[in-house]
């Protein structure tokens, strides 16, 4: 036997199984997406999404204590507004009464040192349910639509976000966003992380139950990339990382590791963040139901890969889990 044949020395013992590890899981790299309703007592179950509910401003606050107590430091808002008629430009995305807007202000409160991330993105608000504003013919009006995110993205930072996540996937959002912030003096406070490299598919059925957001006509196929396109990823996220994104995200995560991959080589000075969905959450959930898996051991298994691929911030909703877990 060749003396570089041997490899299991290496690795024989628990602890030196986890010395192989470039970088591990901590609580401080997961962002909980939290599903904000404007229906204040609200607690309700979402019943394709396991575990993860649709929270009122009233019992928001006493829910997020008890994962801050476990070591939260970062959550995503998404709005749910179910009382107040949407329209075509998602005029209540940035209601300063809205629960978006409300809840910022709530959790900083509440909260002074968790970090608030907002998904900036319109169709959780319009009539139509697309994430952007619409031309005659049905398809996306450009300009209108990032004047758009970036108003709302901007409204999202005056309120007191930390961060803007705009998943809209319109062209040029980042540059307007960016732009929108140095205006008002905001660009220094906020970060604004990207979901660049983010597919059509079918992984989002569950969130667009918990948010409301399934299109009323069509798809996301124009505007979100094609699972088949790894070379136009690699040219958004080239364009985001030259508008400015200060951050960028993956999604879905787990069947685009190769895309993980490019983004930490191309956006080498940022943090890439894997974006763990709802799809895919609900199926670890579903395969463990059926036990073909453990859902813990699958859970670290697929959240590994991410670090292997090279994100350093994790969106899962598998978060509370993990805060006992680590
Ligand atoms: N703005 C798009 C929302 C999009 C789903 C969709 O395309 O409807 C994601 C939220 N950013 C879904 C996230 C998830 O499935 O967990
Ligand atoms: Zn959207």
């Amino acid at each position: 036997t060749q003396v570089s044949s041997i490899l299991q020395g290496a690795y024989h013992h628990p602890l030196s199984r986890e010395w192989q590890a470039e970088r591990q899981l901590s609580k401080n790299m997961f962002i909980y997406p939290l599903f904000v309703s404007d229906t204040e007592d609200e607690e309700a179950s979402i019943d394709s999404l396991p575990n993860q509910k649709r929270w009122g401003l009233k019992k928001l606050i006493p829910f997020v204590a008890t994962l801050v107590a476990k070591g939260l430091r970062s959550v995503i808002l998404f709005g749910v507004p179910m009382s107040q008629p949407k329209d075509e430009v998602g005029t209540l995305a940035d209601d300063p009464n809205g629960p978006v807007i409300q809840a910022i202000k709530l959790l900083k409160e509440n909260f002074p040192e968790l970090y608030i991330v907002c998904d900036v993105c319109l169709c959780e608000y319009t009539s139509h349910g697309h994430c952007g504003v619409l031309l005659e013919d049905g398809t996306l009006n450009r300009e209108r639509s990032v004047q758009r995110i970036a108003k709302v993205a901007e409204n999202y930072a005056r309120a007191g976000a930390h961060c803007l996540a705009p998943s809209d996937m319109m062209d040029g959002r980042i540059l307007e966003i960016k732009q929108a912030l140095i205006d008002a003096q905001l660009a220094h406070k906020v970060m604004l992380m990207s979901y660049s490299a983010k597919f059509s598919g079918n992984l989002y059925g569950p969130f667009r139950d918990a948010a409301g957001s399934c299109p009323s006509f069509g798809d996301r196929r124009a505007y979100q990339l094609p699972p088949v396109g790894g070379g136009l990823a690699k040219r958004a996220l080239i364009r985001d990382l030259n508008e400015g994104a200060d951050a960028v995200i993956v999604k879905p995560s787990t069947f685009y590791l190769d895309v993980m991959k490019s983004a930490a080589e191309i956006c080498e000075n940022i943090p890439v963040v894997a974006y763990h969905v709802s799809g895919e959450f609900a199926m670890l959930h579903a395969a463990a139901e059926k036990n073909i898996v453990d859902l813990k051991d699958i859970a670290f298994e697929s959240h590994n890969g991410f670090l292997r691929a090279g994100a350093k911030l994790i969106i899962s909703y598998f978060t509370p889990e993990f805060l006992d877990w680590l």
